[in-house]
C-alpha cells in the first residue's frame, strides 16, 4: 500500500525550480532516506507531501488522498526542519497538548522514554538545550500513532549520543510497522536506518534504490595524479584540482589508468584509492544546486546519472 506519493511533481519559487518532475513513493512499513545537499529540494518535497505547499505541476498523494485534506493527514506525523515549542510549557504538557488531538495517542511516558526524554517531563521547554528541543520536536511526530512519519533533517544539531537515541526511537516505530521518510545530508545516517534511499540533486531524483545498490552503482574510486591537461577519460564523474594535483572520481579506475597510459599522458605520483561515502554522494549529486526556470538566467543542474527500478 502506498502511503505517500509524488507523481511528476515540479515546484517553482519564482525563478528557482526547486523540484523538477520528481516521482517517488513510500509504501506502508518502509523506512526511506531522502538524501541531498543543501538546496537539493528535500524540504520542498516534504512540504508538498505534508500539504504545506502545493506543487506547481504534477500530483502528490498522502494516504490515498490530497495532503491538503485533513482526512489524509490524520495518519501523518511530521517534524519540519525548524520547530517552535511554547517556552513556558513543560515537556509533558506539550506532549499532552499534542496527544489531545488524536483518538488513540501513545502513552506519554512511553513516548518520552523512547526518545530519551524520560527525565525531562517536568522541565519547561524554554529551558531545554537545542538538542533536547530537537528530540522533543521529533518525538511529537509520533504521538498520534501515525502510519507515516516525515522527518526533515531530524538529527541536525544533535551530538552522537542524542542522535543514536533518536535513531532508536525511529527504529522502534518502524519495527512496529510504521513508514518513515527521513531527509539527511549524510549517507552514513541513512545507512544506519534505511535500506532504500532517494537521492535528490538540483531538484531531480538522481537515484532511487537500496543504499547498497547505490554504493555499488557508484563504486567510485579516486585517481589522483600530477599532470598537465588531460584528454577525455572514460567513466570520470568528477574532477577537482587541489594544490597542483588532479583528482578524478571514477567508477572504473582501471580503465582510467589504462587510458592515461595508452594515451601517452605525462603524469607522476599516481594514487588510486576508494572514496568515502561522502565523496560518492558528491559524485552522484554534482553541485546539487537548484535548476532555473526557462526564460530566467540559466544555471545547469546535474543530469540524472542513476535511475533505479522504482525511479
Ligand atoms: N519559500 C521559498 N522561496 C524561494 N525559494 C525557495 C523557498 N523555499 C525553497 N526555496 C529554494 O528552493 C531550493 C530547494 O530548497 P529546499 O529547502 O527544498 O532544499 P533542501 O534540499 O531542503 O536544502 P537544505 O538541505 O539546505 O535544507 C533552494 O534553492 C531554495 O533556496
Amino acid at each position: 500500500m502506498i502511503l505517500a506519493r509524488a507523481v511528476e511533481v515540479s515546484r517553482h519559487y519564482q525563478a528557482v525550480r526547486a523540484l523538477d518532475r520528481v516521482s517517488m513513493e513510500i509504501h506502508a512499513g518502509e523506512l526511506v532516506g531522502l538524501l541531498g545537499p543543501n538546496g537539493a529540494g528535500k524540504s520542498t518535497l516534504i512540504n508538498l507531501l505534508t500539504g504545506l505547499r502545493r506543487p506547481t505541476a504534477g500530483r502528490v498523494e498522502l494516504c490515498g488522498g490530497d495532503p491538503r485534506d485533513p482526512a489524509s493527514r490524520r495518519h501523518l506525523g511530521v517534524t519540519p526542519q525548524e520547530t517552535g515549542l511554547p517556552p513556558t510549557l513543560r515537556v509533558r504538557e506539550v506532549v499532552d497538548f499534542v496527544a489531545a488531538h488524536y483518538p488513540d495517542p501513545i502513552r506519554r511516558d512511553e513516548l518520552l522514554d523512547r526518545f530519551g526524554l524520560a527525565d525531562l517531563g517536568k522541565r519547561q521547554t524554554g529551558g531545554l538545550s537545542g538538542g533536547q528541543k530537537r528530540r522533543l520536536a521529533v518525538a511529537l511526530a509520533f504521538v498520534g500513532r501515525p502510519r507515516v512519519v516525515l522527518l526533515d533533517e531530524p538529527t541536525t544539531g544533535l551530538d552522537v549520543q542524542a542522535r543514536r537515541t533518536l535513531w532508536d526511537g525511529i527504529r522502534s516505530f518502524h519495527a512496529e510497522g510504521g513508514a518513515v521518510l527521513l531527509s539527511s545530508h549524510y549517507l552514513e545516517e541513512i545507512e544506519e536506518l534505511a535500506r532504500r534511499v532517494v537521492v535528490l540533486g538540483g531538484g531531480r531524483v538522481l537515484a532511487d534504490d537500496t543504499v547498497a545498490a547505490i554504493r555499488g552503482m557508484v563504486g567510485v574510486r579516486r585517481v589522483s595524479l600530477t599532470a598537465g591537461e588531460l584528454p577525455p577519460l572514460p567513466g570520470v564523474v568528477g574532477v577537482t584540482h587541489v594544490d597542483g594535483r588532479t583528482h578524478l572520481l571514477t567508477a572504473d579506475s582501471d580503465a582510467v589508468v589504462r587510458a592515461l597510459v595508452t594515451g601517452g599522458v605525462g603524469f607522476s605520483d599516481l594514487e588510486v584509492r576508494p572514496t568515502s561515502l561522502e565523496e560518492a554522494f558528491l559524485a552522484l549529486t554534482g553541485d546539487g544546486g537548484p535548476a532555473r526556470v526557462p526564460g530566467q538566467p540559466v544555471e545547469a543542474g546535474p543530469e540524472p546519472v542513476v535511475t533505479g527500478a522504482d525511479g
